[in-house]
């Protein structure tokens, strides 16, 4: 599961978990992304603040993990370099899918190498509040659209809580909110 994870909320680990029991996953890896292109000009944490709060979030589940390729990848963030350097580290055999948010899978089109991706891992596609989610039609499209428990969460909105003093608790888990508070993150955004 890639995102930008800035910062990593309830949303993404309920996602995560509940993709994990439908497809009888083994390990759900999440992917902190490097330079997110799609969201730049805006103020992304840095990448190791972002990688820190991935790894505290998923610590306690032992099925989750987390993957240092694209931050330690030098330049913008491509799925498709993703999924392919994780196939040279999981080998031929290995069964690889990407879980995406509704949201996200709506912008696939207009991903780098869109017409590829779809052949190097199953996509999963999952419902998510105020978003329509859909096939997006790829070729040679390998894509499920699950149902996941509605969380109404952001990053953006747990930002701008932080920033206006509102509380994060519960929306985050509560070592996020710890670390946010430690590190100081998006008070002066
Ligand atoms: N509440 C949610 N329910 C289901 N999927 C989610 C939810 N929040 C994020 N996702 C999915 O998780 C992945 C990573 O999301 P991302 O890190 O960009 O979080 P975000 O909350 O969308 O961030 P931002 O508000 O900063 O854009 C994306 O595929 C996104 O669609
Ligand atoms: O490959 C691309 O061109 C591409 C464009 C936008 C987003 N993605 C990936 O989609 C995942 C979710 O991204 P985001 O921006 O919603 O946090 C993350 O792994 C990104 O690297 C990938």
């Amino acid at each position: 599961m890639g995102g930008t994870f800035d910062p990593i909320h309830h949303g993404h680990l309920v996602a995560a978990s509940e993709v994990a029991h439908l497809f009888a996953l083994d390990e759900v890896i999440f992917v902190p992304t490097g330079q997110p292109w799609m969201k730049e000009g805006r103020k992304t944490s840095p990448a190791e603040d972002r990688y820190l709060m991935t790894v505290i979030a998923t610590a306690s589940n032992p099925r989750f993990s987390v993957s240092r390729v694209d931050i330690d990848r030098p330049g913008k963030t491509y799925t498709i370099d993703t999924l392919r350097e994780m196939r040279e580290i999981h080998g031929p055999d290995a069964e690889l899918f990407f879980i995406t948010g509704a949201d996200a899978l709506g912008e696939i089109l207009s991903w780098r190498d869109a017409d590829e991706l779809f052949n190097l891992a199953h996509f999963i596609g999952c419902t998510r509040p105020g978003h329509n989610l859909a096939d997006p039609g790829l070729p040679g499209g390998g894509v499920s659209l699950v149902e996941v428990p509605a969380l109404a969460i952001s990053s953006t909105e747990c930002r701008e809580r932080v920033r206006a003093g509102e509380p994060v608790w519960y929306l985050v888990p509560d070592g996020i909110v710890q670390y946010i508070n430690k590190r100081g993150l998006y008070r002066g955004d």
